[in-house]
């Protein structure tokens, strides 16, 4: 954190605007200890590379906007950022495109259907709907100008690393695994190519989605990516504008409807939070304003979200009074147990 920063935080903190950085940690360590047991929901293996992954792994990690960082657990174990890097691409082609170009070419609507759904571009007449959904994140991924291919995968990596404020690699075993695997991710983009929707070749743009998808990253990235959308573009931990306060807004929608899939509006009623999964069992979660969540942990319920991750954030809105639509300055007393009756939750 910068030093003008800490002294903004400590007045902040003093007038009790925000909590200490001692109550931060104590909840995070909490929402980790409450849910490090848990073992429902089942690691991914459509994507072989996946399955190696331990059930047990957990980390979270919570970035404040004005750059104070609190890890657990294995917050800072690496893993493949799969759909979560859909957020952060639609943030890069709505820099480039604006508003109305990628509402028209992509869509906000959920699907209602899974993540991987086929048969959602045919009822929908070739629309990918919205950029969260595979075809959606392909058709987003086509859009991004770039002479070669080459040239359009630097610019991605180039834009999540500034997110991550760090230089991000591709687990070359993940890639390789999942192109190896992704016979429906090519027939969504050749779908999309027939209905005239793909701008691009269908296999170099799944070559660069797949790449995307396996950037290596951990809970700690996660929470800094997300509290650069919290805090209007800029990261705050290196202070590089990335993108700007309007396609934060944007970004943070779409995640709203759509973040976590056919669940989106579940999560939302429930936790009240713009947030974004991966089947590799990350997410990321922000509060406009205030900062970001990111948590890992691999166990999936059936949606493809992480069980884990679903419930310490969940824990972490209620505790530090993050949801959106909350009107009391007061933070609510988060819930003790594991069972608390979140329906969402409950899969
Ligand atoms: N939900 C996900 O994380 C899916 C991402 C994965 N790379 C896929 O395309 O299937």
């Amino acid at each position: 954190m910068f030093e003008s920063e800490a002294s903004v935080v400590d007045q902040q903190v003093s007038t009790g605007q925000l909590p200490t950085w001692e109550e931060v940690e104590e909840l995070t360590a909490l929402a980790y200890a409450e849910y490090r047991d848990l073992d429902e929901g089942e690691v991914a293996d459509y994507i072989p590379a996946l399955a190696h992954a331990s059930p047990d792994w957990f980390g979270v990690s919570v970035a404040e906007v004005h750059g104070r960082i609190h890890d657990v657990g294995e917050a800072r174990h690496p893993f493949s950022i799969q759909s979560v890097s859909k957020a952060f691409v639609f943030a890069l082609v709505c820099e480039e495109f604006g508003h109305d170009v990628v509402r028209e070419r992509i869509g906000a609507n959920n699907t209602g259907l899974s993540f991987n759904s086929v048969i959602a571009i045919e009822l929908n007449e070739g629309s990918p709907m919205n950029p969260m959904v595979n075809a959606g994140a392909i058709a987003t991924t086509g859009m991004l100008a770039g002479i070669s291919h080459e040239r359009q995968w630097s610019r991605i990596r180039e834009g999540l690393s500034a997110f991550a404020g760090r230089e991000l690699e591709v687990d070359a075993e993940v890639y390789a695994s999942e192109m190896a695997s992704n016979q429906r991710n090519q027939a969504i983009a050749y779908l999309l190519q027939s209905y005239g929707r793909l701008n691009r070749d269908p296999h170099e743009t799944l070559d660069v989605y797949t790449r995307q998808c396996s950037l290596l990253v951990t809970g700690h990235d996660l929470a800094i990516m997300g509290s650069t959308l919290a805090n209007g573009g800029v990261n705050p931990i290196t202070g590089e504008r990335v993108v700007s306060p309007d396609t934060t807004r944007d970004t943070l929608s779409m995640l709203a409807g759509n973040g976590m899939y056919e669940r989106s509006g579940e999560w939302l009623f429930e936790i009240g939070l713009p947030a974004k999964s991966g089947v590799a069992g990350g997410i990321v979660a922000v509060s406009p304003g205030k900062g970001a969540v990111g948590t890992f942990s691999p166990r999936l319920d059936r949606a493809g979200n992480s069980v884990r991750g679903q419930r310490a954030i969940a824990y972490l809105s209620r505790a530090l009074g993050l949801n959106l639509f909350a009107s009391s300055e007061l933070p609510a007393q988060p819930r003790p147990t594991s069972t608390s009756g979140f329906g969402i939750l409950n899969n």
